[in-house]
């Protein structure tokens, strides 16, 4: 019917079709809502969440994924689960394949293999199996914060590196891996030489990690950091009672806690005779007696020890004990500085770039050609610490939306000698020890004539040196030059 009634039914309709489109619309709008307040939560949240749909695909990591697992949304995005896993098995697999709840599972995750637990719940719409949601934290934090409660330092107990985790790309620094490779294949004690920062606790974990005693303990005592006049009772333990303060329990020391393990006794040349007699009996006997005790405890680690001194000569002037230096001298892996391996910086520089992102939550793709090269002319004093540092400056100076490391964004850096035009990686890898050593030796010599020469006047043995004042305390501090030779 074309009558007038007609016309109000179509429209009564057409207002009832506004009605609902208003309210579809009204809908529409508070879902996009709920999203956005979801997603901002989601966001915020300090706990790292990660997501996987039916088929088993990430779709939704948070901003403290990408801080905390050191990879990048895009990375992630669409691929399975295992994308992100150094070491153990996808607990969402678990969960999709179980359907149930998964608690505290550790893992090692992200290009730093941070060490997390996890925790990972279906996510079950009307019964219907719809994905997994993950909730990881980061172990080391609640280390700190038992150590920062407990007054303790943390043990390290686990190493965390591998051989696959040190950049060797120059034939002195392949010859050092090929070497620690073949020490971490025996149980003998290996002492790593090297300027600081060059990488010998790196190598200390990558042979730990290579060794049949991968899966027992990795302790490391920094004999520079904890004081001579507790060094003692930290590395023996003590019984119950031992001393003023002592718990009445009585404490395993660090040697207890590496048992079956590896001791790493970082910066060796540091400790005492005192120290040193306790620790040669250790090595010999295999065995010690805790502070306060007289039941001997027998022993089984393997020792690495490191240091940046020249041991031979300390050996030579009185400073280090023969005996000790022999028995730990047992597989010398001798790491270069950095300036000798200049060969190995694109890539150093990469893989810190990569470590560096997962640290400041950034996705810096790169390095500009020039400030490659500044890079390159530095001679590196610091070595490869000296360059993470370089780096974490420049990315904490730049924008946001830049992500390539310009000149501009790096410190001022003098030109080594001798480097001043560009550099070429053909000059790679000067000599290794003993050459190096014995340059070392004679830098040290003159260092100290020259001191002695001007009376101890550091500012005038500088000139007569020709080299910085910055330098030359550098040196001083390098190869241990006594105050009393100054
Ligand atoms: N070959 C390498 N590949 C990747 N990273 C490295 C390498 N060498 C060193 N690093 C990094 O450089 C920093 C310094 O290394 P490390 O602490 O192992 O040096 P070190 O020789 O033990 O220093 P120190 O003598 O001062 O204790 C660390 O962050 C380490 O991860």
């Amino acid at each position: 019917m074309r009558d007038e009634n007609n016309q109000i039914v179509g429209a009564a309709a057409v207002f009832r079709d506004i009605t609902e489109v208003r309210q579809l619309a009204e809908e529409i709008s508070s879902v996009r809502e709920m999203k956005k307040l979801l997603e901002a939560i989601i966001n915020a949240s300090q706990d790292v969440i990660s997501v996987v749909d039916g088929q088993g695909k990430i779709i939704l990591v948070n901003p403290a994924y990408t801080r905390l697992i050191g990879m990048r949304r895009e990375d992630v995005m669409g691929k399975p689960p295992t994308v992100d896993i150094r070491q153990g098995e996808s607990v969402h697999l678990r969960v999709m394949q179980s359907r149930e709840a998964v608690r505290g599972v550790p893992l090692r995750v992200g290009p730093a293999n941070r060490e997390v637990i996890i925790n990972a719940a279906p996510l079950l719409v009307d019964g219907r199996l719809c994905g997994s949601v993950a909730m990881a934290h980061d172990i080391s934090e609640f280390k700190g914060l038992i150590a920062s409660r407990t007054g303790r330092a943390p043990l390290q107990e686990q190493a965390c590196y591998t051989f696959d985790d040190i950049v060797a790309v120059g034939s002195a620094m392949r010859m050092a891996l090929e070497n620690a490779r073949r020490a971490a294949a025996t149980p003998a004690t290996v002492l790593l030489l090297g300027e600081s920062g060059t990488g010998k606790e790196r190598f200390a974990h990558a042979i730990h990690s290579a060794s049949q005693r991968s899966n027992r303990p990795f302790v490391r005592v920094n004999c520079a950091a904890i004081p001579e006049t507790l060094l003692e009772s930290q590395l023996f333990g003590y019984e119950a009672g031992a001393f003023s303060g002592a718990l009445k329990s009585g404490k395993k020391g660090l040697l207890e806690e590496a048992d079956g393990g590896t001791l790493f006794l970082d910066e060796i040349g540091e400790i005492s005779p005192a120290m040193q007699v306790k620790l040669l009996r250790v090595l010999q006997e295999k065995e010690f007696i805790r502070v306060g005790g007289v039941r001997a405890i027998q022993l089984d680690v393997r020792v690495i020890a490191a240091t940046n001194q020249n041991l031979e000569e300390a050996v030579k002037n009185g400073g280090f004990r023969k005996d000790l230096y022999y028995r730990i001298h047992v597989f010398p892996v001798f790491i270069p500085p950095l300036r000798c391996r200049r060969g190995d910086l694109t890539q150093l520089i990469g893989h810190l770039l990569a470590k560096l992102n997962w640290e400041y939550g950034r996705s810096v793709q790169g390095i500009s050609e020039a400030a490659a090269d500044m890079l390159a002319r530095h001679n590196w004093p610091g070595n490869v610490r000296e360059l993470e540092n370089v780096l974490s400056r420049a990315l904490i100076v730049m924008n946001f939306d830049e992500d390539t490391i310009l000149t501009a964004h790096l410190p001022p850096l003098a030109p080594a000698a001798g480097l001043a035009g560009r550099y070429s990686p053909a000059a790679d890898d000067l000599p290794l020890s003993p050459l190096t050593e014995t340059v070392a030796a004679a830098e040290r010599r003159a260092i100290a004539a020259a001191l002695d020469g001007c009376g101890g006047n550091r500012a005038e043995a500088a000139r007569k040196l020709g080299i910085s004042l910055r330098t030359l305390y550098y040196k001083i501090d390098k190869y241990a030059i006594a105050d009393d030779s100054v």
